[in-house]
């Protein structure tokens, strides 16, 4: 199964909420979809799930738009949206089993429906629980049992780790690997850009409804982002050559990493070059030079420009 994004645009007034992005995903895999506040995420998310349409353009499942056939989209998307379930005096089991109604799961099955998806959501223990008196991990957990109750083939998570604690943030992380195991395809939404990258395949980064960046994290082509981090070590002391380096216009940080310098270098190729030769005609003993991979928050930084839509 496949989700095909295709010249996406979602204008409100004046503000290109989503301003003409095309990705796609599919199957068993987990995209991360990044962007700074007012990026378009929730938005586009919204349209995926059919709780908002587009200005133009569209998403498919497989061949199915959302737009046209909403019905049959939603029997295919769980949605998770940042704001938790509410309600008071309603346990977990309760909440579960009307969702699992409401999508036609028929009374014979549905106990084990609701029984199998709270084991796999750890909530078990915490069923007969009112809403109201859960914490927020556990409320996170649920607002995930409810939208995969329907079995569905493809999630939409939207910040689901947002002001979760390091377990529980593990704990997510580890139900999303499963249920892509069983071969949902899967976007998640978060600002948590390292968590990101420990859990997806792929990463898609938008910014004032735009796309920057689309494609697999190690795929990504960092040769035209302005700033190049790069390891160097030569024969001279390191703490001299450290210091020669930060005299250097276009070095913006350096640190010292064991026998070298880690820096980060302010223009293109030609200046790691014009880099290296100048230290050669200062006479330092050049003998390494790497440019380092930047890992998603990096890139993310390098990219994005921080102005708000
Ligand atoms: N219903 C609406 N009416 C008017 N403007 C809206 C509406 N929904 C979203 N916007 C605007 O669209 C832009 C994108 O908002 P969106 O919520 O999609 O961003 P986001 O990437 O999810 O941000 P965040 O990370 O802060 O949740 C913002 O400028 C927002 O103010």
């Amino acid at each position: 199964m496949e989700v095909r994004v295709k010249n996406l645009k979602r204008y409100f007034g004046k503000t290109r909420a989503v301003d003409d992005i095309s990705f796609s995903f599919s199957s068993g895999e987990i995209v991360g979809f990044v962007g700074p506040n007012g990026a378009g995420k929730t938005t586009t998310m919204k349209i995926m799930c059919t709780m908002d349409e587009p200005t133009d353009g569209d998403i498919f499942i497989d061949d199915t738009s959302v737009v046209q056939y909403p019905e049959l989209a939603r029997r295919k998307l769980g949605f998770m949206p940042d704001a938790l379930p509410t309600h008071r005096d309603v346990s977990v089991d309760d909440y579960l089993d009307f969702f699992a109604r409401s999508f036609g799961i028929k009374n014979h099955v549905r106990r084990k429906v609701v029984d199998d998806v709270e084991e796999f959501t750890n909530l078990l223990g915490i069923r007969d629980k009112f809403l109201k008196d859960l914490s927020k991990g556990m409320k996170q957990r649920v607002s995930l049992a409810r939208a995969i109750i329907h079995d569905p083939h493809i999630l939409v998570l939207d910040e689901p780790a947002a002001g979760l604690d390091p377990r529980a943030r593990i704990e997510l992380r580890e139900l999303l690997k499963a249920l892509a195991q069983q071969n949902k395809a899967i976007l998640v939404s978060s600002h948590i850009l390292s968590e990101l990258a420990e859990i997806c395949d792929s990463t898609v980064i938008i910014e004032k409804g735009k796309l920057l960046r689309a494609g697999r994290l190690d795929s990504f082509d960092t040769s035209d982002l302005p700033i190049k981090r790069i390891y160097m070590r030569s024969l001279d002391p390191v703490d001299e050559f450290y210091r020669t380096l930060l005299q250097l216009p276009k070095v913006q940080r350096a640190k010292v990493v064991g026998s070298g310098v880690e820096l980060d270098l302010e223009g293109t190729d030609e200046t790691i070059s014009a880099t290296v030769a100048n230290l050669v005609g200062q006479g330092c003993k050049i003998v390494e030079v790497r440019t380092l991979k930047d890992n998603l928050e990096d890139i993310f930084m390098n990219i994005t420009k921080g102005e708000l839509n």
